[in-house]
């Protein structure tokens, strides 16, 4: 990542109440490399110039910490390049981190990038969600995604696999908290609560952004 890029990042990030550490920054810029390097031969994003991938990747993933703050063992279903779980994974490196996705390849470049920055904690598995419960049934602390399903499709697949006090975060754009209040009787069924919408512009771009932050009824 150039100076610009690396700026945005250490900013962004401190806009959203995380200050990274020189090592953190470096892992970031390793991650952004290899992302630019493998998007030649495989299909990964669409967002290409760094310093695109310092904001709509990276600090927009980094926002997810304003309501993980404290780390904890973490899904990510359908995460492609990484996002949000390797920016959670570089910020929380002795935190379970567990990210799935459909297609083999870019699990295969998760585990290249994992391995790189020494996320020890950190694991990528070729699935689909709907496939892990048998694996990981209860184990998770949340369940989170980006720019993955409408949001019942997600909580049916994420709460299988949610600890009983577990939280599920949707991560969404402006539409989020509209797409949350029509979402409500398809969660009443699945016996969850919204408890939390948080909203919030990303650092710069001022791109509004929300988190849809949701549990079991029973557990609140
Ligand atoms: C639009 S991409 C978003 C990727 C990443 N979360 C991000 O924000 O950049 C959606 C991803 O979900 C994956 N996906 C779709 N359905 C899935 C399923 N049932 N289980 C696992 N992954 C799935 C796709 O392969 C794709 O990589």
């Amino acid at each position: 990542m150039d100076q610009e890029a690396k700026d945005l990042l250490m900013r962004g990030a401190t806009q959203l109440g995380v200050e990274l550490t020189s090592a953190q920054l470096g892992k970031f810029a390793l991650f952004a490399a290899e992302l630019r390097k493998w998007n030649h031969k495989i299909n990964l994003t669409a967002i290409t110039t760094e310093r695109e991938i310092a904001l709509k990747h990276f600090v927009d993933s980094l926002s997810l910490c304003r309501a993980v703050g404290k780390g904890g063992r973490l899904l990510d279903l359908g995460s492609g390049g990484g996002f949000p779980v390797i920016p959670f994974a570089i910020l929380h490196p002795k935190s379970e981190a567990v990210s799935v996705d459909a297609v083999e390849k870019k699990i295969i470049f998760q585990r290249h990038v994992g391995r790189l920055l020494g996320l020890s904690y950190f694991q990528a598995i070729h699935a689909r969600g709907e496939e892990l419960a048998g694996r990981f049934a209860g184990h998770f602390d949340w369940v989170v995604s980006r720019a993955f399903s409408d949001i019942p499709t997600f909580v049916h697949m994420a709460l299988p696999l949610l600890a009983p006090s577990g939280t599920i975060i949707a991560m969404k754009g402006q539409a989020g908290r509209e797409e949350a209040e029509t979402s409500g009787p398809a969660l009443e069924i699945l016996g969850v609560e919204i408890r939390q919408v948080m909203e919030f512009p990303l650092p710069f771009s001022g791109d509004k952004r929300s988190l849809i932050v949701m549990g079991r009824k029973n557990a609140s």
